[in-house]
């Protein structure tokens, strides 16, 4: 869009109005611009109709003389309900507001943008989900640099990635609402794309290094420490920059913090997805209940919230940590009176990070310092409280004595103070001795008026006379008309109704005079007052956040002790010698909402690799998925659903399971699995735990046999990780006889008169027979049809116990630790092909 034109017909010039509308809207070009006219917030041209078409408003016209131009508009009033809207779409919205009032009609009034607001940089509590809210940044050089500013908390933190994939994972699990990419990311239009199509996020521009290099400087002195790469420093260079544009100032950032990802188990975005830790991915199944998050979230506050989200983000690698943390879990897993206790507590407490975020940004309102106080008054109560339990003594020690804050602030507000701070009304009686001369004076003015009336009526003898008060007239003497007569001369009228007159009196103006004097230093001495208050207030910001942060780890440990007496888990042991037990494991997911079946799983350095089989639906893929989300729940301090646990610290969980078919990306199933593979293949270590669904069945048969079977080889033989491998392939139970740390496990099923029955129960050994036929009879095929297939079964397996013996031998003989993946594929290619024209000879 051109400066100074506006979508629109007419021959005459831009109205003075539009005018500076246009003048505005240029100057923000990356923003829409909405444009106070009165009770409206208007846009016009084609920013009228995003905005129409966004909030689904009815578009008018803006007619002035010789002009004409679509416009919609939203009322004042409800604006934040529609900025909520327009943000979640990705808008960036800049406000433009009168600045003067209107005195006359056609006057132009003054008008200048007093807010911007972006997803990713939002600082207002009402259009705030109580989840972080990420600006995110990325530039690469040493590696892709990834920072993370929350300005709602003063939040800011920073990776390096060496991969792309690792990458994707990260901002998986941070999911930012709003991303900058520096230059030479943005141009790559396959990334962008890429990128957008996985985040659906909103790509912003706007990445300056020499900018950013400032901004990081005049913020923190000097270069904090940890930014020395520069692809991290340019990104938090831009991140901060742009924030810093939207606001001006952001005291409450105060450092940063870089992590290093591998210091945390990793798990990819694949595996998230697949074990539902975040969202549900089932399609159509939108109930955020049903993940890990929506069963372990019993945490109280959001700080608490935004802390167990985080510990998901990255379960620990080391022992001594987790067992503090589950030390303190079982504090008040053993104490139910404490865990209600403070539980209790908690629930009145208010977000107290985002509150010392705003007294930090001079953005406190009264009404958050007096949610501050209220919540600083559960203070003493939760140290007492913890006090005594040595695994939780360490939180009540790091909780900061505020209570002289709060009693200043007890003693300055009136308890239910307004939202405006300009119009009085917030400060205590007592709290300020100017103040309350100023009231006191007014109150006297008041108390002599009310007196007036009867010393008036005495004098003058108008028996009914009355003292009354309107805004136009301000106070005045009420006559009715019999007693005209009887008015003293030296009254002044103000007013003649029907069958009253109004009067004024010198006295009466001077003390109405008065009063309003006092009372107009009194709102301002008031004003002055909370901001003196405030600032006070904000010399303690930096506690508050400790106190804060101290609250949430408490309402993680206390969330995690409920979900553990509520859903019956157990506290894990950590196995040093590799040994994974589970006895009697649930599914802490599926359990909620069905009769669950628990199940043992044995493994350990000897036996590292388990067979799964059975047929579809017997539980095979919740059995692989309970047992990552135990080990998951294990590293971030949880206890487990099961009767007991031991297990070894996983240094990774990899998961293959399910068909996530990539149709926008344009890759097959089967790519997507394989590539997958790949990578599982290529980063599993003896530590990680490996779980894989069906591999090979995107394909043909045999090549997807061929393929199972050789990647259960390499994960025995070279890798040597922990894996859980379900299959239908019957044939691989053989593997366990050849392979010296292999075992078969089955889920139970058996045919009845009826059908078959599942019995969701993992026992050792192989299962005995495919079932497919047998789950499609359950879901209804017609029986020719699956007498058909039983005739086609009975060949090809006829066909198959009779193996081409060649090529076994050459398969057998292929050393997989000296086989890349791709000399893996290209040697399967070679014989399937071989089979492939055995088969077409010797079809049933
Ligand atoms: N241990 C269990 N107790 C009770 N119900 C279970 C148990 N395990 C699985 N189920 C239920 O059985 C159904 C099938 O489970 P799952 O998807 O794990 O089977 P599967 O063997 O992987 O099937 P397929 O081979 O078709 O993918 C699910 O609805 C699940 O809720």
């Amino acid at each position: 869009m051109g400066s100074m034109t506006l979508k629109g017909q007419g021959p005459g010039p831009l109205p003075p109005l539009l005018e500076q509308y246009v003048a505005l809207r240029d100057a923000y070009p990356e923003y829409l611009l909405l444009f106070q006219v009165g009770d409206f917030y208007e846009a016009f041209g084609e920013d009228a109709e995003r905005l129409a078409r966004a909030l689904n408003l009815t578009l008018t016209h803006k007619t002035a003389k010789d002009f004409t131009t679509p416009m919609a508009g939203i009322p004042v009033r409800s604006v934040d309900v529609y900025l909520e809207r327009l943000l979640q779409q990705g808008f960036r919205v800049a406000i433009a507001d009168q600045m003067e009032l209107a005195e006359e009609a056609d006057k132009l009034v003054r008008r200048e943008v007093t807010q911007l607001l972006t997803p990713g940089t939002l600082l207002r509590e009402n259009l705030l989900k109580p989840e972080a809210n990420y600006l995110a940044a990325l530039a690469t050089g040493d590696g892709y640099g990834l920072a993370l500013l929350d300005v709602s908390t003063g939040e800011f933190r920073g990776a390096l990635l060496y991969s792309k994939s690792a990458l994707y994972d990260e901002l998986f699990r941070y999911r930012p609402a709003e991303v900058l990419l520096a230059p030479e990311l943005y141009q790559q239009t396959s990334f962008r794309e890429e990128f957008q199509r996985r985040f659906l996020v909103m790509l912003s521009e706007g990445f300056d290094d020499e900018i950013g290099q400032k901004a990081l400087e005049a913020q923190f002195g000097s270069l904090p420490p940890g930014l020395e790469p520069p692809a991290l420093r340019r990104a938090a260079g831009a991140a901060l920059a742009y924030a810093l544009r939207v606001e001006k100032r952001l005291p409450q950032v105060r450092g940063f913090v870089r992590y290093d990802p591998n210091a945390y188990m990793q798990l990819s975005e694949t595996t998230l997805r697949a074990l539902e830790v975040f969202e549900p991915s089932a399609v159509g199944e939108r109930d955020p209940e049903r993940t890990l998050l929506g069963v372990l979230n019993l945490t109280r506050t959001a700080p608490g919230r935004r802390r167990l989200l985080s510990w998901l983000r990255h379960p620990l690698l080391d022992e001594a940590p987790l067992q503090s943390r589950l030390d303190a879990v079982e504090a008040l897993v053993r104490d139910g009176v404490l865990r209600g206790a403070v539980r209790r507590a908690l629930h009145r407490m208010h977000d107290l990070e985002r509150l010392a975020a705003r007294l930090m940004a001079g953005r406190a309102s009264a009404r958050d310092l007096s949610a501050l106080e209220r919540s600083l008054g559960l203070l003493p109560e939760l140290r007492q409280l913890l006090v005594g339990f040595p695994p939780l003594q360490h939180l009540a020690e790091r909780l900061p004595d505020l209570e002289a804050v709060r009693e200043k602030i007890a003693s300055a507000l009136v308890s239910d103070p307004p939202l405006k701070l300009t119009e009085g009304g917030l400060i205590q009686e007592g709290y300020d001795p100017v103040l309350d001369e100023l009231r006191h004076r007014a109150e006297e003015g008041r108390a002599y008026i009310a007196q007036l009336e009867a010393t008036e009526r005495e004098r003058t003898g108008i028996g009914n006379l009355k003292v009354g008060y309107n805004a136009v007239f301000g106070y005045y003497l009420e006559v009715t008309r019999p007693h005209y007569p009887l008015v003293p001369g030296e009254w002044r009228a103000l007013q003649t109704l029907k069958d009253r007159m109004r009067f004024s009196t010198p006295e009466l103006k001077e003390q109405e005079r008065q009063i309003l004097q006092a009372e107009t230093e009194a709102v301002k001495r008031e004003h002055a007052v909370f901001l003196e208050l405030r600032a006070e207030v904000a010399q303690v910001a930096q506690e508050v956040r400790q106190a804060a942060e101290v609250l949430a780890e408490l309402d993680v440990y206390a969330a995690l002790a409920e979900a553990a007496v509520a859903y019956g888990y157990t506290r894990p042991r950590f196995s040093s010698q590799g040994e994974l037990l589970i006895r009697a494991g649930r599914h802490p997911v599926v359990e909620r909402h069905n009769t669950f079946i628990p199940n043992d799983l044995e493994l350990g350095p000897g036996r590292r690799l388990l067979i799964l089989t059975g047929p579809n639906m017997a539980g095979k893929s919740t059995y692989l998925r309970q047992t990552a989300l135990i080990a998951l729940m294990a590293q971030i301090g949880s206890f487990v659903p099961a009767e007991s646990v031991t297990l070894p610290l996983f240094d990774r969980i990899f998961t293959r399971i399910g068909a996530s078919d990539d149709i926008t990306g344009g890759r097959s199933t089967f790519m997507v699995e394989m590539e997958e593979l790949a990578a599982i293949l290529q980063q599993a270590t003896r530590k990680s735990l490996v779980l894989l669904d069906e591999i090979g069945r995107g394909t043909s048969t045999y090549d997807g046999l061929a393929l199972a079977w050789a990647a259960c080889e390499y994960l025995h033989d070279t890798v040597g990780a922990y894996t859980l491998f379900a299959t239908h392939y019957f044939e691989l139970t053989a593997l366990p006889s050849r392979l010296s740390a292999a075992r078969n496990a089955h889920v139970a099923a058996r045919e009845e008169a009826d059908g078959l029955v599942f019995y969701h129960q993992v026992l050792p050994g192989p299962a005995s027979k495919s079932y497919g036929l047998e789950v499609a009879r359950l879901a209804g095929l017609p029986s020719a049809l699956l007498e058909r297939a039983k005739s086609v079964l009975d060949g090809l397996l006829a066909q198959h116990n009779s193996p081409s013996k060649d090529l076994l031998d050459e398969l057998l003989q292929l050393d997989l630790s000296q086989t890349t993946p791709l000399e893996a594929l290209v040697f399967l290619q070679r014989l399937q092909a071989r089979l492939l024209g055995r088969l077409e000879t010797a079809k049933p």
